[in-house]
């Protein structure tokens, strides 16, 4: 069945699906607030500020008007940065009706408070339909067909299957799980640990730390994740460690780029400043942080690079956070009788 998509928001996610979709055949308006990208995108068939080296599908019609392209869609892709979400969300929530489907693809929190972008989405008094799509998906390999696996969250069947209907092809596979708590945080935290992997590329490290780094990360976040409701084997998925492994690897992703810039002596302004696209994990750092603290979760290296980047304190000071310290399980959700006799 052929359906009518948009996806709001102008950069380099956004429009790979917007791609996709429109490769499949299905009728896709691509939003965003740029009169010159919209003409751009129209006219040549190339976003070039954000991809450019991915010429896009001739019947991809970029749009700046909102109203329209929300009126005649019946599922909604949100990939506007969290900064902005709520914003763009509330413009939108007059025009929805209870047949909508609503997808987050933003990796973040509300930076006016601690919540999700699925939280801001379920707000809308009109549906309820809402999902949100995350994994290790870095635009810039989907755009060149690089074989690409994400996951479709959420508890309601018709979102899942409407969501890899539009978007499965033969380089792009979607995988379901009903964990849409698990899987929406699982892409948010990452990004803080791809900024500490990127420091510690930056500080040479080796390949027996690189490894201890990220696994710890993906200890702290599924212990966080699971004091707000994740199931923890959601983080042995592709939203979890496989996202964990790309971002914290790959000099194709932002947050990776923002630790690696202030590693090799940068600012954190002069790092975000140079990459010029969202890096969402400094905003999850800080309200991650708050949480944990309110929490009395133990997170030693969100800890860590918070007191770096924000407190000015030593890059040696982050790896050695993760040396001390109380918490010595190596694998925290085995029962406390495998863990005494593992
Ligand atoms: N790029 C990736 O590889 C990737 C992959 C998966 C998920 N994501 C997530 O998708 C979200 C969007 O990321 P991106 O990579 O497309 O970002 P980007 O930096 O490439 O582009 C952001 C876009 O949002 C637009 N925007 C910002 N504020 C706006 C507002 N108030 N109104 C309208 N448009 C606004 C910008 O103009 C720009 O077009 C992020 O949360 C990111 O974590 C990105
Ligand atoms: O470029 P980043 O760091 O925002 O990462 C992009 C995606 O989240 C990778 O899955």
């Amino acid at each position: 069945m052929k359906h009518s998509v948009c996806v709001l928001g102008g950069g380099s996610f956004g429009t790979v699906l917007a791609n996709i979709m429109a490769n499949n055949d299905h009728q896709v308006s691509q939003w965003m607030r740029n009169e010159q990208q919209v003409e751009e995108i129209n006219l040549t068939g190339l976003n070039s500020r954000y991809l450019p080296n991915a010429p896009l599908h001739q019947e991809l019609l970029a749009t700046s008007n909102l109203e329209q392209a929300i009126r005649e869609s019946d599922t909604v892709f949100v990939s506007i940065p969290s900064k902005s979400f709520e914003q763009v969300v509330q413009r939108i929530e007059p025009l929805l009706t209870e047949d909508k489907i609503l997808i987050s693809t933003t990796k973040g929190f509300n930076p006016n408070r601690f919540e999700l972008m699925s939280d801001i989405l379920r707000r809308n008094p009109a549906t309820q339909k809402i999902g949100v799509l995350s994994g290790p998906n870095l635009a810039k390999e989907i755009a060149v067909g690089q074989i690409t696996g994400s996951v479709i969250a959420s508890p309601d069947e018709e979102v899942r299957l409407r969501v890899i209907e539009l978007l499965k092809s033969p380089t792009f596979r979607i995988y379901e799980n009903t964990d849409s708590t698990g899987v929406e945080l699982a892409g948010a935290l990452k990004n803080i640990y791809a900024i500490v992997c990127g420091l510690a590329k930056a500080m040479k490290v080796g390949e027996n730390t690189m490894s201890m780094i990220i696994t710890r990360s993906l200890a702290e976040m599924s212990r966080f994740a699971v004091h707000f409701g994740a199931n923890p084997m959601t983080f042995l998925g592709l939203a979890g460690v496989g996202d964990l492994i790309a971002t914290c690897t790959s000099p194709l992703s932002r947050n990776y780029r923002v630790g690696f810039l202030i590693g090799s002596g940068k600012t954190l302004e002069q790092a975000i400043e140079e990459i010029g696209e969202v890096a969402e994990g400094v905003n999850t750092l800080r309200m991650v942080v708050t949480e944990a603290e309110k929490h009395g979760l133990y997170m030693p290296l969100a800890e860590g690079l918070s007191k770096l980047l924000f407190e000015k304190a030593k890059l040696e000071s982050l790896i050695g956070s993760m040396m001390t310290g109380g918490q010595k399980w190596d694998v925290e959700f085995a029962t406390k009788e495998e863990n005494k006799h593992g």
